[in-house]
């Protein structure tokens, strides 16, 4: 998995990199610059686009006057530099890179006051004002230049991060940031990035690498990392020869109501397409037929028999789709923490835990919980920031010794030690009903089958964006039923 770094490592990266690979800070910049204009170049292939470069006297500028001079090397014809001379000092690698533009007798103009900034012809801006070096929120004459320029409504490409966007911290409701289509940021992605909060920032970005040391960066003490498809290739284990379906353990499904069996059956049909070797699911009588018709693999478990004697067979057990939150439903979760195994519970679970927060106290350790943004703060209280959301995640899962999968367009897994794995793949074509009830049955099915529940959340998440992106190939929009129907293929391309 990929460390992401904090700013003050990626500080001590840069200087590690220069120190034991030789390079010199200059040749970094160049290097970096390069990388920009490599991804710049799938964005704007037309040649003769106008392009105007605000730099600031940083190394977020220096890198901007470099880009300008591989720009016109690369055969843009329409290059603009506006130097944003607003902070009396100036970097030596920004000293350098300008003068190797007055040397080629490029054309700057210099913008010492945000009035300066003149009417901007070009079609796209290239933000190289500031980048990673932001110590405090925009004021003065930076953020009446980031406004004007996003009064202007171009297409915007920052270098790096947007100006006065923070890597990482808290995101303050009240923040200007330079609006960008996208940001071409070095070697990793920014911790905020992930946070819904950055679309007043950034639509997208993509990472370049610029030649750091990666057995550093990987070697740094962090918290937050990513999951990626190779990850998994040998975490998934291939079906081994001579096994049976006692192999692949056997999961319980506790959910569904009458008017909400159809959560129940999602997440059953989830868990059973994941390749667990049983599945049972508990639901009311009267959804009998609905089972026996739809799922004829799936078994049948009373409601009167979730006691010990009657479960200790099941290798893992979900509860909470479409479960609803009546005394019946407390009932069944209470006896169900009464079982003392771990246990995955997903949304009417989550709720009435949010209602009676003393049942959290009675949670096994390897518990998983599987909340959105309004379970989670039913669950723990409310949040102004989601880098705050996050931070309670990680305490509260290290205080119960749990799994918090905190979902999202980027879904966060806190393993027990409060270690968080981002998980990027899914797409808006999947913003439908009943996806959750589907993901609910990957961790169950991953967890019947001997993952651990750091590894089968993890899976499960990945797995579960990764069909999508794949039938977004295809399709508009993705029914949990179609989702549940790709999982066996998607698994299969993750296998060794
Ligand atoms: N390893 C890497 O990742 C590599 C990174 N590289 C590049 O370096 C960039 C980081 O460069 P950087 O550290 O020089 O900082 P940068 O963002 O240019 O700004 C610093 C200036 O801004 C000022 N300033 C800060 N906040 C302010 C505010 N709120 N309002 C007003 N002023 C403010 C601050 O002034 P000060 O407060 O210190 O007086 C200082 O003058 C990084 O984003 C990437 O593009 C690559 O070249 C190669 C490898
Ligand atoms: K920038």
């Amino acid at each position: 998995m990929k460390n992401l770094l904090n700013q003050k490592q990626m500080r001590s990266a840069d200087a590690f990199t220069i120190k034991n690979k030789e390079i010199l800070s200059v040749d970094l910049m160049e290097s970096a610059s390069r990388a920009f204009v490599k991804a710049f170049l799938q964005e704007v292939p037309e040649k003769a686009t106008s392009i105007a470069i605000l730099c600031g006297k940083g190394n977020n500028g220096g890198d901007g006057l470099a880009i300008a001079r591989i720009l016109k090397d690369s055969g843009y014809s329409g290059v603009s530099v506006y130097l944003v001379n607003f902070s009396a000092k100036e970097t030596e690698e920004y000293t350098i890179n300008l003068k190797r533009l007055e040397d080629l007798w490029f054309p700057l103009t210099a913008v010492n006051t945000a009035a300066d900034l003149p009417d901007l012809k070009e079609k796209v801006i290239i933000d190289a004002i500031l980048g990673s070096g932001l110590n405090a929120v925009l004021e003065g004459p930076y953020l009446q230049l980031v406004e004007s320029v996003n009064a202007l409504n171009r297409q915007v490409i920052a270098v790096d991060v947007p100006t006065g966007f923070p890597a990482e911290g808290p995101l303050k409701k009240e923040g200007v940031y330079l609006k960008a289509d996208l940001v071409i940021c070095f070697q990793r992605p920014k911790i905020n990035f992930f946070f819904p909060e950055s679309v007043q920032a950034l639509k997208r970005f993509t990472v370049v690498p610029i030649g750091l040391d990666e057995e550093f960066i990987q070697n740094c003490d962090s918290p937050y990392r990513l999951i990626e498809g190779p990850d998994l290739t040998g975490l998934v284990k291939p079906r081994a020869p001579f096994s049976h379906k006692g192999t692949y353990g056997h999961a319980l499904i506790v959910a569904g109501q009458q008017q909400t069996m159809g959560a129940a059956l999602l997440s059953a049909h989830a868990c059973l397409h994941a390749g667990a070797g049983l599945t049972t699911l508990s639901i009311p009588e009267s959804g009998l037929t609905a089972l026996n018709t739809r799922l004829p693999e799936v078994m049948y478990l009373d409601r009167a028999d979730l006691i010990p004697e009657k479960t200790n067979k099941f290798s893992a057990i979900a509860a909470g789709p479409g479960l609803g939150t009546a005394e019946g439903s407390i009932a069944i979760l209470q006896g169900l923490l009464k079982l003392k195994v771990p246990l995955i519970l997903d949304a009417d679970a989550l709720n009435m835990m949010g209602d009676k927060p003393e049942l959290l106290k009675q949670l096994s350790s390897g518990s998983v919980l599987t909340p959105h943004m309004k379970e989670f703060d039913h669950l723990f209280g409310d949040h102004d920031s989601w880098w705050e959301r996050l931070e309670t995640a990680r305490e509260k899962a290290l205080e119960l010794g749990c799994v918090i999968v905190l979902k999202n367009q980027y879904t966060f897994i806190i393993d027990l030690t409060g270690k968080v794995t981002v998980n990027t793949t899914g797409n808006a074509g999947m913003a439908q009903g009943g996806m959750g009830d589907v993901l609910t049955g990957l961790i169950a099915s991953f967890a019947a089958q001997g993952y651990t529940a750091n590894e089968a959340a993890c899976i499960a998440c990945y797995l579960h964006g990764k069909a999508g992106d794949e039938l977004a190939e295809t399709q508009v929009s993705i029914s949990a039923s179609d989702l549940t129907g790709r999982v066996s293929k998607t698994l299969k391309g993750l296998i060794k």
